[in-house]
């Protein structure tokens, strides 16, 4: 089943100079893929986020989560489709510092009325998944990067959305962190069949996905396949993006 799919999108940015930052983006999404979104900077990645995460309107073109046109929806359904259908994962958290742990968790859940029990029992279970457990009551400010990213990550997944839209969300933490929260959102993936496309800069970050699609001068390029082993697909991850010019050749930190 698609859950995202995305038409002949185009961007126009309006200024002095009008500049095209997408062009003839074609993109589907099925039911419980995990996609990567990768190219060089400013090869439009963050302006295709903003389309589908519905931020930004797109200049032409069709966006459609889960059969919906979002763009279609009024002011007050949108911001409900928003809550509801989509899941946001940024490199900044974006955690409310006056609330615990488990307060950013529920936010979510408490603004749609759901009741205790069910929210209990919401963040038990992803706690769990999640390894922070131990950490549910601690204000967000007496926690690390990597457990701030798994709140994050439990957050955006506690009201099953249809689709988990995530911005660099390794981008500020240590290799260790980032490859603990790309795991995690990996099993989860898996265990929860959540969609999820993710936007990032980094290889390694990109070959925990199922699928990578490469995006230049605001046009989608190629795209790849994860196969049997993770390495190979870093492999294969890097030298397109060294063609695209995304980045140097380097040598594989995946171990099998
Ligand atoms: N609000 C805006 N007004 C005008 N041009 C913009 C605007 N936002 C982005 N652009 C331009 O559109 C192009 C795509 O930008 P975008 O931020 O989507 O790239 P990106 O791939 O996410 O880059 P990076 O990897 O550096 O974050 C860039 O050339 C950028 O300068």
């Amino acid at each position: 089943m698609e859950i995202l799919t995305v038409r002949n999108l185009g961007k126009v940015y309006k200024g002095n100079v009008n500049y095209e930052a997408l062009r003839n983006i074609d993109l589907t999404i099925n039911q419980g893929e995990f996609v990567g979104i990768m190219g060089p900077s400013g090869s439009g990645k963050t302006t295709l986020l903003n389309m589908i995460s519905t931020i930004d309107r797109p200049t032409s073109g069709e966006i459609r989560i889960g059969g919906e046109d979002p763009y279609r929806l009024s002011h007050q359904k949108l911001a409900i489709f928003r809550r509801r259908e989509l899941g946001f994962v940024f490199q900044s958290f974006n955690l409310l510092p006056t609330l615990t742990v488990k307060e950013n968790i529920v936010l979510p859940l408490t603004l749609d009325g759901v009741n205790i029990d069910e929210m209990n029992k919401r963040v038990q279970l992803f706690a769990e998944k999640l390894g922070i457990n131990d950490i549910l009551n601690k204000r967000t400010y007496e926690i690390s990067g990597g457990q701030a990213q798994r709140t994050a990550v439990a957050r955006a997944l506690i009201n099953k959305p249809k689709l988990v839209l995530a911005d660099e969300p390794t981008g500020n933490l240590d290799s260790k962190a980032a490859r603990d929260v790309m795991e995690m959102l990996e099993k989860l993936n898996k265990e929860e069949q959540a969609t999820m496309m993710l936007v990032t800069h980094d290889a390694v970050s990109a070959s925990y996905c199922q699928r990578v699609v490469f995006i230049k001068d605001g046009q989608l390029v190629n795209e790849i396949r994860m196969g049997t082993n993770r390495s190979e697909f870093y492999q294969k991850i890097i030298e397109n993006l060294s063609r695209i010019g995304g980045t140097a050749n380097e040598p594989s930190p995946i171990r099998d």
